[in-house]
């Protein structure tokens, strides 16, 4: 039995807004729509491309029998775009080694789809900490639902079990699957930390590895 710590990946471990910024106006560049502000884009993000997609559509009055079209443009660009303006948060690559030292098991589960979960985990040298990554469309369910932070924890083993997101997707995932929260201040939530059901908060990841030990030893 170990202890077990699963991630999300979007405004938790990346600060990855800035590439899918670049995918999303790209396309509303080729369809002649104005070009959409970073941090408009930042309020629609947090569960899943498919949704995000459909709140630009509903932005620009766009009809929902272009959604399949466009949603394949966006994800094409952003699979295949060299990872540029994303960025780990600070602290993010020591913090996992270091859980990692301590034997802890390291599992992500995103929303983001998993090809592109597995892109940018590559380019920043994060995919090798995970056994077990799983992205939004992964299952037949996506977070809120508990479901892929279950089969994540499941495929892990049996221990104690910590999440870390930064959003209120991520809180509700981790109430339905009655797993302890870790929230990250710094990531892409929409409300006050305080009004987010969380275990345990931080803003910097030079601090989790003894959140995490404080957490186990408390179970
Ligand atoms: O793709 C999204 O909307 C959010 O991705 P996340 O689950 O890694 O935060
Ligand atoms: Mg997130």
């Amino acid at each position: 039995m170990g202890n077990i710590v699963v991630f999300d990946l979007d405004g938790t471990l990346v600060d990855s807004m800035g590439d899918i910024h670049v995918a999303v106006n790209r396309m509303l560049d080729i369809e002649r729509c104005e070009l959409i502000s970073l941090e408009r884009l930042t309020s629609f993000v947090g569960n899943g491309l498919p949704t995000l997609i459909k709140l630009v559509m509903q932005e620009y009055c766009l009809p929902e029998t272009e959604y399949q079209r466009l949603h394949d443009m966006v994800l094409g660009f952003y699979e295949t775009m060299p990872v540029e303006q994303s960025k780990c948060y600070p602290g993010v690559l020591a913090a996992l080694d270091e859980l990692r030292a301590q034997g802890v098991r390291l599992g992500l589960c995103t929303n983001k789809p998993h090809g592109a979960a597995v892109h940018l985990l590559e380019a920043l040298e994060l995919a090798d900490h995970f056994e077990v990554i799983l992205g939004g469309d992964s299952l037949a369910e996506r977070k809120p639902h508990a479901m892929p932070l279950l089969h994540c924890i499941d495929a892990l083993g049996s221990g104690a079990v910590l999440y870390v997101g930064d959003s209120e997707v991520d809180a509700a995932t981790a109430v339905n699957a009655k797993v302890d929260f870790a929230l990250f201040t710094e990531g892409y939530r929409k409300s006050p930390a305080k009004d987010i059901p969380h275990k345990v908060l931080f803003a910097d990841f030079a601090e989790l590895p003894e959140i995490v030990r404080c957490n186990f030893e408390g179970d």
